[in-house]
């Protein structure tokens, strides 16, 4: 595998472009409905409940559907017309198992190889240093009936990076594992990304698991983009002061407002909105006033999940009670 620097090797080429993208299976189900987003190279997380659209983005985007509206680009190229080329460029690894059960995996991912055009040497050299990767260098010898569930799911890992892909499109592959495998599946996508600088399209339904490995993250809802940003973008701080008072906090709350500042309560905290500089002297002289000790003043950060709800939660409403 080669190894490259960050993610630079696709130059200023995005991932995957999408313009008003609509696929419709049928007169009744629109899976994605004016889709347009810019996925950028890095390890990027494609989040959604079941049944949001993303697997059909996917295979959209290796051109194995068509749009029934809109456009796609993957790399810079239309999957309409150049399918295959995108294809040997990009490693795809299926949601659903698709494995012969009577082969090895030493079998299974050489013949992926030559399939993807590799001599057979090449292939079986390449199949191992892959299945090395994934952790199966061991057990490659091995017939895959036998794998337990995370082993299959390396195995599928491993056919996808067998041709030495710029690109993974990864569905779901967390599936079926338990929390450690979850873990070590993510450590594993987030170090072929990193030490490989291939860029990543992970999909998941579980956007606490996947944000950890992501360097953006793009979630859609019933085949509409919810969002789409970058993580350090969304983990910037907030507009809001995080106050925590020992006792006394609906006191402090009530002077804080009598002082024109916008107040909100979240359990033990005063969230204030931060209006400028002078907001941290009139919180320190409100606590001096009431007579409180104070055991916190800082910026809020926005957490990832916070701002994937479909309503930023809006502070204007004063409630000190
Ligand atoms: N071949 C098909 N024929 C008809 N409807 C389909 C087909 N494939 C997907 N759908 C429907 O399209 C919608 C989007 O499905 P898709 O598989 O893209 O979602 P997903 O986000 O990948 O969810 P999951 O993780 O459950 O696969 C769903 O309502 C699904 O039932």
């Amino acid at each position: 595998m080669s190894v490259r620097t960050g993610f630079s090797s696709l130059g200023d080429v995005n991932l995957i472009e999408t313009e008003s993208l609509e696929k419709r299976y049928g007169a009744r189900v629109t899976a994605l409905s004016d889709l347009t987003v810019t996925i950028e190279p890095g390890i990027v997380g494609l989040i959604g409940a079941n049944g949001a659209g993303k697997s059909t983005l996917i295979k959209l985007a290796l051109g194995l559907l068509e749009p029934t509206g809109g456009t796609i680009r993957v790399l810079g190229l239309d999957p309409g017309s150049d399918g295959a080329t995108i294809r040997a460029r990009v490693g795809y690894m299926p949601e659903h198992d698709c494995l012969p059960p009577d082969l090895s995996a030493a079998e299974f991912v050489t013949h992926l190889g030559r399939v993807s055009g590799l001599p057979r040497a090449a292939a079986r050299e390449r199949a191992s240093e892959t299945l090395r990767h994934v952790g199966l260098y061991e057990e490659r010898y091995r017939q895959i009936g036998g794998y337990s569930t995370g082993m299959k799911q390396r195995v599928k890992l491993a056919q996808a990076l067998v041709h030495d892909p710029e690109l993974l499109l990864l569905d779901e592959p967390t599936n079926g594992l338990d929390p450690e495998g979850r873990r070590a599946m993510l450590e594993l996508v987030h170090r072929i990304g990193t030490e490989f600088g291939i860029s990543v399209v992970v999909c998941s339904h579980l956007l606490g698991e996947i944000e950890r490995i992501c360097t953006s993250l793009v979630a859609i809802e019933g085949g509409r983009l919810l969002r789409s940003a970058s993580l350090s973008s969304m983990t910037r701080h907030s507009d809001l002061l995080m106050v925590e008072v020992d006792e006394g906090d609906e006191q402090l709350a009530s002077r804080l407002t009598s002082v024109g500042l916008s107040v909100r309560r979240e359990q033990r905290l005063l969230m204030v909105r931060l209006a400028g500089d002078e907001t941290f002297d009139a919180i320190r002289d409100a606590v001096a006033e009431c007579d409180l000790s104070l055991h916190r003043l800082e910026r809020h950060r926005h957490q990832v999940a916070d701002l994937f709800r479909a309503e930023p939660t809006e502070v204007n409403d004063v409630r000190t009670g």
